[in-house]
């Protein structure tokens, strides 16, 4: 069952802002990655989705419902981006609050509000006031308040920004338990390496419009990369090397001492195994060998390289 699916939603702001012609299918159970730079058009396309904000042009269904209905609202876990909690109350008086308005039965609610609370990490201090609780734990109360409902569809808008490396480890291995419970997760996100690890699927965004979508593999790699950490190595050999070998190679590394660490794009992997015959021919010495890993940062930030985008800046 296809659980968000969106055609040409566009919203145009006043400021002709915002975001345009965005067209994505998510399957349920599904972990999808929005990516973007700041005022790329991510939150304004949540906004739409949870129904918050109306499209100025096309449409989106969640479940199959079309966004803003009742029907597809009752699917939602919602943790924005600016969260703000009534700060006289206690944690556990908003989490109730939130449940309280998605409908569940109190005795429901009393089994499972402090298992929430235990599980977003604020069980101890779930009876102090929200004002006294500092970002990172407000950030996990809202958390609490998305899930509460059980909901079959999360979206979450930088669910860590505010964590410490704690929290925010604390908060990828809670999406990772969610994700194993059949949960589709929608995840606006700044941190390549949660998206990357949790992530099935993931878009680009760029003023406001999708510059490209994929699964993380589609997007990160087209050739095997290898990574060779070597001794014996003098510049003035490269060139034969990549001569002889006819692959595109670049130096990442390289000592006075003749230890250098190389990259090679190869055909196949199979390249590997010759291309290190090749250099322990010529007498070096072949201390690593492992293929290299494009990560999601690098690729953000190449596709984005050169392409103007608009630039707010955190
Ligand atoms: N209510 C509004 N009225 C006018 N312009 C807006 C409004 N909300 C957002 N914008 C503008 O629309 C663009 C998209 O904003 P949005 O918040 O969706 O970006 P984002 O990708 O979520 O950014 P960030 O990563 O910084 O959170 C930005 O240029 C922003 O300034």
């Amino acid at each position: 069952m296809i659980a968000i699916q969106t055609e040409g939603l566009t919203k145009r702001y006043a400021n002709g802002r915002g975001c345009s012609d965005v067209s994505i299918t998510i399957k349920e159970g599904e972990a999808f990655g929005f990516l973007g730079p700041n005022g790329a058009g991510k939150s304004t396309c949540v906004k739409m989705l949870v129904g918050l904000i109306f499209p100025t042009e096309g449409r989106a269904s969640l479940l199959g419902e079309p966004i803003g209905s009742l029907a597809a609202r009752q699917f939602v876990g919602y943790l924005p981006e600016l969260y703000r909690y009534q700060e006289w109350l206690s944690g556990e008086e908003v989490v109730r609050l939130h449940a309280k308005l998605c409908g569940i039965p109190r005795e429901v609610a009393n089994v499972r509000i402090p298992a929430l609370l235990e599980k977003v990490g604020i069980g101890l201090r779930s009876s102090d006031r929200v004002r006294n609780y500092s970002k990172g734990m407000q950030q996990r109360l809202g958390l609490a308040c998305a899930l509460v409902g059980d909901p079959k569809i999360l979206f979450l808008d930088e669910p860590s920004s505010a964590m410490d490396p704690i929290g925010r480890s604390e908060v990828r291995q809670l999406l990772h338990e969610l994700k194993g419970e059949g949960k589709t997760i929608f995840l606006n996100s700044h941190l390549m390496e949660d998206v990357e690890s949790l992530c099935d699927r993931v878009a680009l965004l760029n003023n406001g419009e999708i510059m490209q979508q994929g699964t993380v593999s589609e997007v990160l790699q087209q050739r095997p990369r290898w990574r060779l950490r070597i001794g014996g190595f003098t510049s003035s050999l490269f060139p034969w090397i990549q001569e002889e070998s006819g692959l595109n190679m670049s130096i990442i590394e390289i000592s006075p001492d003749g230890l250098a660490v190389i990259e090679a794009e190869l055909e196949e992997e199979e390249q590997a195994g010759w291309l290190h015959a090749l250099l322990i021919e010529q007498g070096m010495t072949l201390y690593e060998s492992a293929r290299a890993k494009t990560r999601l940062e690098e690729w953000f930030v190449t596709e984005l390289s050169g392409k103007s985008h608009r630039g707010e800046k955190v």
